[in-house]
């Protein structure tokens, strides 16, 4: 069995190289066929050596049988909601509550990125193995979703790299990018299923079957945005220190995320990623900007549930526009 150990070792990497490949970095990097061979192969040594089973094996992302219902599971840190904003003038507002919670005069730095449209989740990893998933609910409890999360290719069954908390929260947005989301809506429509509404539905739909064959069949990608419960336990100064961990340890992380400073910093990113926006591969509602010192976040701190360090800022509603 050890032979068969290195053997399942082995395996196991050299799939999820590979599913990375394919599915993160959208660059294959083996036939589909010779895939399969592998994946038999360690099935079947996973059969032969069930102590060999390990729950972060590739094997483990498909065929969990169906739920009857989803467990609710209560967060370990809430996951907390945005204040808006709609107007410079509101983004200017923001930024000098920020200055004179901080009682600096000087030009703050903000991390920002884009706002994906999709479905708020969190992915529980313990020792560096996802373990649970849950959609944010009300911010404190939200639908269990394990099964289904575990289908999704971008998301890592192990963390790799190192300098995780023994338990960490990774949140982030399941979301379905504009071109898998017309190509299953003409594989629906060739059904003669009900077709889409738009591509956020279509993830929520995706992530809440209570059988994940189904959603396994279904296009769905992931991006990391933050860290709920483990936050404290990490050696970073700024949330992009942070993001660049969550990449580091294999979550997708936007490429238009940026560190700019003050309120004509936050105005000019809006304005370019709103130039950007019709040509971005997934649908956004505005984008994000929070103060880049997670100290001086801890500093400001929430008014309600609501961080007075981020706001979200949101492009104008579009009437529904007949794609
Ligand atoms: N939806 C989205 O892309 N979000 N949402 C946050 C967020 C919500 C609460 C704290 O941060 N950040 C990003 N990029």
């Amino acid at each position: 069995p050890l032979v068969a150990a290195e053997r399942a070792a082995w395996l196991r990497a050299e799939l999820e190289r590979h599913n990375r490949a394919y599915y993160v970095l959208d660059a294959p990097t083996i036939p589909d066929a010779e895939y399969d061979r592998l994946f038999r192969e360690l099935q079947d040594l996973e059969r032969q050596y069930p102590e060999l089973l390990t729950p972060d094996s590739p094997t483990q992302r498909v065929g969990a049988p169906p739920l009857k219902e989803f467990p609710s599971r209560v967060h370990g840190v809430p996951m907390l909601s945005l204040n808006n904003a709609f107007e410079p003038a509101e983004v200017e507002a923001f930024d000098k509550r920020v200055r004179d919670g901080l009682e600096t005069i000087s030009a703050i730095d903000y991390a920002v990125e884009p706002k994906f449209d999709g479905l708020a989740i969190s992915l529980t990893y313990e020792n560096g193995v996802f373990t649970r998933g849950a959609t944010r609910g009300d911010g404190i409890t939200g639908e269990e979703v394990t099964p289904n999360l575990r289908t999704l290719r971008d998301i890592p069954l192990r963390l790799q790299g190192d300098g995780w908390p023994a338990l960490i929260e990774i949140r982030g947005e399941v979301l379905m990018f504009k071109a898998d989301f017309a190509r299953l809506n003409a594989r629906l429509r060739e059904r003669g299923d009900k077709e889409l509404v738009n591509p956020r539905n279509g993830a929520a739909g995706s992530l809440r079957q209570l059988d994940s064959r189904i959603t396994a069949g279904r296009p769905l990608s992931f991006f990391a945005y933050g860290v709920g419960a483990g936050a404290n336990d990490l050696a970073v100064r700024t949330h992009g220190e942070l993001m660049d961990k969550l990449a580091a340890w294999g979550f997708p992380v936007a490429a238009e995320r940026r560190v700019v400073q003050g309120a004509r910093g936050l105005l000019a990113y809006f304005a370019e990623i709103g130039e950007k926006r019709p040509a971005l591969p997934y649908d956004i509602d505005g984008v994000v900007y929070k103060v880049n010192r997670l100290d001086w976040q801890d500093r400001l701190g929430f008014v309600s549930r609501a961080p007075r360090f981020a706001i979200a800022h949101k492009f104008p509603a579009e009437e529904a526009l007949t794609e």
